[in-house]
């Protein structure tokens, strides 16, 4: 049954590293079932956001609430088996086989007195291996595979544990086209059939119109800008956001808009006037 309220509140979230305050006065609401899209130039709070949405780091000032509970009133294996993270950095031990390390996902279902796997634990490890795609490299060891193959696995255990919440830091940044959309895919349609919440921090906003249904734009530690892609991915508060030229084109066949940077270089060569991108 689906709880009431938002899947993520955020109430006048700050956050500091030491002295230097990196996020301000976040409020959010982040609906379940979502796919909730966090962009923003490096250095903007993105990762740290995240951090702080998971329990990682506590918030100087403010709360998070889960499912309508503060993060503090939950355990780490009570929240493990609602919320799961994807960091930008993974440290996996290399010596894991693909199978073993997806399977770590179960954890969070398993007391200390019993941790022998059940049916469904073997079932939900081949859901999603068959999701991501990796069941022929199953039984390879993590050191032996690409960037992209390691990617998947990452996200394959998130599938395993069965959360209801992913929180994902860059989840495909080295993935080719194909395996970016295949990702993107396999969101999309679980999130829709098993309701999950998506939060993740993306640099493209060709991905974050193509698959998100709201975008938060962070500059400086603060939200910029809010609202759906076709209401927040526009030239002014991209621009705005990035202190970069940004053009946006309609996509007639699927209908979204993408926005992509004009080099300097070739805005120098059309001669374009620097200052009218600003709007
Ligand atoms: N552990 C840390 N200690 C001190 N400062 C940090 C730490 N981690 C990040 N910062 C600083 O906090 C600010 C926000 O960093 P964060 O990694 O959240 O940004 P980001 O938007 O995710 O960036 P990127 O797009 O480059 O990944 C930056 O100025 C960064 O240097």
């Amino acid at each position: 049954m689906k709880a009431a309220g938002p899947a993520i509140v955020l109430n006048n979230l700050h956050f500091s590293y030491g002295h230097m305050p990196v996020l301000r006065e976040i409020n959010l609401d982040i609906r379940h079932g979502e796919m909730f899209a966090v962009l923003g130039p490096n250095g903007s709070g993105k990762t740290t956001l995240l951090r702080v949405i998971s329990g990682f780091l506590k918030p100087s000032m403010g709360d998070v609430v889960i499912e309508s509970r503060s993060i503090r009133a939950y355990s780490r294996k009570n929240l493990a088996r609602i919320l799961g993270v994807l960091p930008q950095e993974q440290n996996v031990l290399p010596t894991w086989r693909v199978r073993e390390f997806v399977s770590l996902g179960r954890i969070p279902y398993k007391s200390r007195l019993e941790f022998a796997f059940r049916d469904e634990d073997v079932q939900a490890v081949d859901r999603a291996l068959e999701m991501m795609q990796i069941e022929d490299i199953q039984h390879r060891r993590i050191s032996s595979l690409s960037e992209g193959q390691k990617q998947r696995v990452m996200i394959a255990m998130l599938l395993a544990q069965e959360v209801k919440i992913m929180l994902l830091d860059e989840p495909t940044a080295h993935l080719d086209m194909k395996y970016k959309n295949l990702v993107f895919d396999a969101l999309y349609d679980i999130r829709k059939s098993l309701d999950i919440t998506v939060v993740a921090c993306l640099h493209d906003p060709i991905i974050a119109a193509l698959y998100f249904d709201r975008v938060a734009l962070l500059k400086d530690g603060k939200v910029y800008a809010l609202g759906s892609p076709d209401d927040t991915l526009n030239p002014s508060i991209l621009s705005g956001v990035y202190d970069t030229r940004i053009k946006v084109v309609q996509d007639e066949e699927i209908g979204v808009l993408l926005a992509y940077a004009v080099p300097i270089s070739r805005s120098a060569r059309d001669n374009v006037n620097e200052e009218a991108w600003k709007g």
